[in-house]
């Protein structure tokens, strides 16, 4: 491997990459939630900088590890890296701030964010081969969310990767078919850095062979085949709490969003099972009050948020609007993301089911606890997707509804496998 090339980007073993000590931190704090930051510093000091070394050591059983090097880690410890960050959720209400990767990993939310992501000149074509693309996006579109019409104030894209041997059939969250493109120049060469960190971090979390994987998620390596490309345009445009759309993804879903241009605020909150659209108890329905507060993570441009398994089926996240942005050289007001996403072959638009209506069917998840018990299945249903449109007759569809079934892997049983399996 090249040694002169001394650019900063994450090397496909983030453990081994010239990766900042406030970007290892953040992963080790991710991998070891409960642990000490100083602990954590000092164990990182004595493993030269690894982080899989570190890792392992903080995995052992407590011996006298710690309490070692204690000044050499001193000079981190005065950087404002919210090193007493309580590991506490936000109280109803409240918001707290999170400006880097290692804050966001000190708290409870369930991403990484990795910063200054992409080699420059590469956030930088990127940048503008989506800000051109984004020229031509459709206009904010409405669609129906318990009887009221929503206009989400932004506009987006959808791109495949292989656009000409994937069926180009994929629906988006109103139902409605969605016109892929295919990933532009960069976006492929980003691919490739995106995939590393995500099954780095996977690898780290769950072990390479995801051994330690919780119930649902996928053995194989994240590999993306599809994306939503956002565009806020200013201060205002945004998007409302919602999880993403699990239709194709499947269970436990890791999604990787890249920021480019301005500076804006992913938000995060954690929902109780009382919150959930569908099958929430109404006699419940006050459990809502008591919801948390939200996190809400800063993310600048080329900036990298990796939500993690179980976020869409626990968490909700929003992009905010804001009083006023900072001109970004490039972007000038204009904030582009891209969601990289993992859709599942097995879940593929010719294989989910149709309703009485004849309109493929949605998959969302029944919100569960956050962090799941890692052996229990979570809970997902099909659903007739006409209560999500507007232009779809009443918008009471024909109201299908059944339980998805998955296994352990989070590959979808459908009745005839259950049939056959029973028989
Ligand atoms: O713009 C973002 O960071 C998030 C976009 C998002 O939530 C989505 O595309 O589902
Ligand atoms: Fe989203």
């Amino acid at each position: 491997m090249s040694t002169t090339n001394k650019r900063r980007h994450p090397s496909p073993d983030l453990s081994d990459s010239e990766d900042s000590t406030d970007t290892k931190l953040a992963i080790l704090l991710s991998l070891h939630p409960s642990v000490a930051l100083p602990t954590l510093l000092e164990t990182l000091l004595a493993s030269n900088g690894s982080v899989t070394a570190a890792s392992s050591l903080l995995a052992a059983p407590p011996a006298k590890k710690q309490a070692r090097q204690q000044s050499s880690l001193s000079k981190f410890l005065q950087q404002p890296l919210s090193t007493s960050k309580p590991l506490r959720p936000p109280k109803k209400g409240e918001t707290i701030h999170l400006y880097t990767p290692l804050s966001v990993s000190a708290s409870l939310c369930p991403v990484t964010l990795l910063h200054s992501f992409l080699p420059p000149a590469l956030a930088t074509s990127l940048l503008q081969e989506l800000l051109h693309e984004s020229n031509t996006f459709a206009a904010p579109q409405s669609f129906r969310l318990f009887d009221r019409e929503v206009t989400s104030p932004h506009t987006n894209g959808f791109f495949l990767r292989n656009p000409e041997v994937e069926a180009n059939e994929y629906f988006s969250y109103q139902s409605r078919p969605l016109e892929a493109r295919p990933y532009t120049p960069s976006m492929l060469a980003a691919t490739q850095m995106v995939e590393a960190a995500v099954n780095s971090l996977l690898d780290a979390r769950y072990g390479a062979l995801r051994e330690n994987k919780p119930w649902g998620l996928s053995p194989q390596p994240w590999s993306t085949n599809a994306a939503l490309v956002n565009r806020y345009q200013g201060a205002k445009q945004a998007v409302g709490w919602h999880t993403d759309e699990v239709t194709y993804l499947g269970p436990m879903a890791v999604i990787a969003g890249l920021s480019l241009g301005v500076e804006r605020e992913f938000r995060v909150r954690r929902m109780h099972p009382s919150d959930a659209d569908k099958g929430g108890d109404p006699a419940k329905k006050g459990e809502e009050r008591e919801s948390e507060g939200a996190y809400a993570v800063h993310l600048p441009h080329n900036s990298l948020v990796i939500m993690h398994p179980g976020m869409q089926e626990g968490w909700k996240h929003c992009v905010h609007p804001v009083n006023a942005v900072d001109l970004h050289p490039v972007a000038g007001d204009v904030r582009i993301n891209i969601t990289y996403r993992c859709y599942r072959r097995s879940l593929r638009p010719e294989l989910t089911p149709k309703c009485k209506c004849k309109l493929p069917m949605m998959m969302r998840a029944v919100f569960g606890p956050d962090p799941p018990d890692p052996d229990t299945p979570r809970k997902y249903f099909w659903t007739c997707a006409a209560p999500y449109r507007v232009d779809e007759g009443d918008g009471k569809g024909c109201s299908e509804f059944w339980w998805a079934e998955f296994d352990a892997d989070g590959e979808p049983l459908w009745g005839e496998e259950k049939g056959e399996e029973k028989s």
